[in-house]
């Protein structure tokens, strides 16, 4: 089969969390299974340029209609890690993907709906013919209604949509003017709340809701998450429409790319184990502590890595910090938001502790640093509000790191608590706890240290238990090719 992901990120070279992730294993297992798998993305300036190999460019002259005018755009072809990456550059005024990062801007519908019409067209006068178009998040969640209202009439009538959702909570929502700008026009069919009119403004279109609409299957990132968002608050106002759109809705469990993520041979970490070596984790723990002037005490590492968002539960976050340092153990974050606010909670926070040996907190993206936090830590916390699939427990879990989660989505799916579970007790794997507030944190997390304070043989078979699972992309990458394959035929 062949497939294109549209996608506004992809690990290494593009990535803010776990989106770009998913977009490059996923990719990867689809061609190991013996697909044929391209990949789409804007070209950012500040993407990691020294993980693209043999950049070059493919296609000098695409003229893309934005308003009533054109805008040129020249497509670049390079190697990620093997995987086969065009990166689209538009030349104009809006300078869209030269800003320095990522995200984060007023006209953020503008910039990704152009990219997303930039591809399609990319598709379409490159004379590219995938099976089935694969779309990520609200970025692109407008490639199915741009292929089945524009892009079918031209050529592509052959082409499938699968949409994946890894974040309900941000949709899309914009006014007319993409509309116009992209081609579609016609605001009044557009408004239609059947189409892609958003239901709680009704000036406004949801791009997330045009997927729904108009892709032929959608998926979220976990079986747990795709019942939360139809039935709790969790699908932030689009549960009815799932409801409406159920019989081509589904939950795929998100795998993590062993290759990427494998300890045995991680090159960012200074000593490698396994499931038999584990001793050498001890290495790991001590070059951590070094690389982040920890004293190296009898004392277990708790950490925490990923965005400080309020849906990774920052209060949680806080809570884990201090509570960690009263009882016996060291703590450390990697992390940051695009919120000033939040960044300024942690910073004060890290001003505060500054001279505690057992704590340090990083405020920023380090991909290198995140490694060694996963293999060096004994126990990851991952306390969050709601929480699609997650991906940091799944890589605790490979890299021997004790997870501490919250029973919601992919959490719930992937953690069993060690005390309390109706898996055997071989399958457990970690500690779970289900209310929001502090006191339950600390009942799973104080249940971690203590096992590991006073029980090592226990802790070191709970690490077992978890290094034994698997949550690779081998099955997931099965059910989308399942999923791809349905589509195909309709
Ligand atoms: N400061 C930092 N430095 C270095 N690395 C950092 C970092 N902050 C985050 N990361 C990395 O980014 C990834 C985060 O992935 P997650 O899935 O946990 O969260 P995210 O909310 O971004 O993803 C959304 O999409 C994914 C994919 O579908 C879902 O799993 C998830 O539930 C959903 O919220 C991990 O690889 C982590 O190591």
């Amino acid at each position: 089969m062949y497939i294109v992901m549209v996608a506004s990120e992809c690990a290494p070279v593009a990535k803010v969390g776990g989106l770009g992730d998913v977009v490059f294993g996923l990719s990867r297992e689809l061609e190991i299974r013996g697909n044929a798998v391209e990949i789409i993305l804007p070209k950012y300036d500040c993407m990691r340029y020294d993980q693209i190999w043999g950049l070059q460019v493919v296609y000098e002259d695409l003229w893309v209609t934005w308003f009533n005018r054109f805008i040129h755009c020249t497509v670049f072809f390079g190697y990620v890690h093997g995987r086969k990456c065009f990166f689209i550059e538009p030349h104009s005024e809006e300078n869209f993907f030269n800003r320095g990062t990522f995200y984060g801007f007023p006209d953020e519908h503008m910039r990704f709906a152009f990219f997303t019409k930039a591809a399609m067209e990319f598709m379409l006068k490159s004379g590219k013919r995938p099976d089935v178009i694969h779309s990520h998040d609200w970025q692109t969640a407008l490639v199915a209604p741009l292929l089945y209202e524009i892009y079918a009439h031209h050529g592509m009538a052959n082409q499938r949509v699968c949409h994946t959702i890894h974040n309900f909570k941000h949709q899309g929502i914009a006014g007319a003017n993409v509309l116009w700008a992209t081609g579609l026009g016609r605001p009044e069919y557009y408004f239609d709340l059947a189409r892609m009119g958003d239901d709680f403004n009704r000036t406004a279109i949801n791009f997330m809701k045009g997927a729904i609409v108009y892709s032929n299957f959608i998926t979220t990132v976990s079986p747990r998450h795709a019942w939360e968002v139809r039935h709790t608050e969790q699908g932030f106002g689009l549960g009815h429409l799932l409801h409406m759109h159920q019989a081509k809705f589904g939950g795929v469990l998100n795998g993590l790319d062993y290759e990427m993520w494998n300890p045995e041979s991680d090159p960012h970490l200074p000593a490698h184990y396994g499931i038999a070596t584990l001793e050498h984790k001890y290495d790991d723990k001590r070059a951590l502590r070094e690389r982040l002037w920890l004293a190296d005490n009898y004392k277990p590492i708790v950490a925490y890595v990923g965005r400080l968002d309020q849906q990774k539960g920052v209060h949680l976050i806080r809570h884990a910090i201090y509570y960690s340092l009263a009882n016996g153990a060291q703590f450390v974050l990697l992390g940051s938001s695009p919120e000033s606010s939040i960044n300024g909670q942690f910073l004060h926070i890290k001003a505060e502790l500054n001279d505690n040996p057992d704590c340090h907190l990083e405020i920023g993206y380090n991909e290198e640093l995140a490694h060694l936090i996963y293999a060096g830590a004994d126990i990851i916390v991952v306390p969050s509000m709601y929480e699609p699939c997650g991906l940091t427990q799944m890589i605790g879990l490979r890299y021997g790191t004790v997870p501490v989660v919250r029973a919601v989505g992919g959490l719930a799916d992937t953690v069993f608590d060690r005390d309390f579970s109706d898996k055997p007790p071989a399958e457990r794997n970690g500690y779970v706890f289900h209310q929001t507030d502090e006191l339950a944190l600390e009942t799973a997390l104080g249940r971690a240290i203590g096992l590991w304070q006073h029980h090592p043989d226990d802790f070191r078979e709970l690490i077992e238990n978890g290094m034994r699972c698997d949550f690779s992309w081998n099955h997931p990458g099965e059910h989308y090719l399942r999923i791809y394959e349905y589509i195909r035929h309709r």
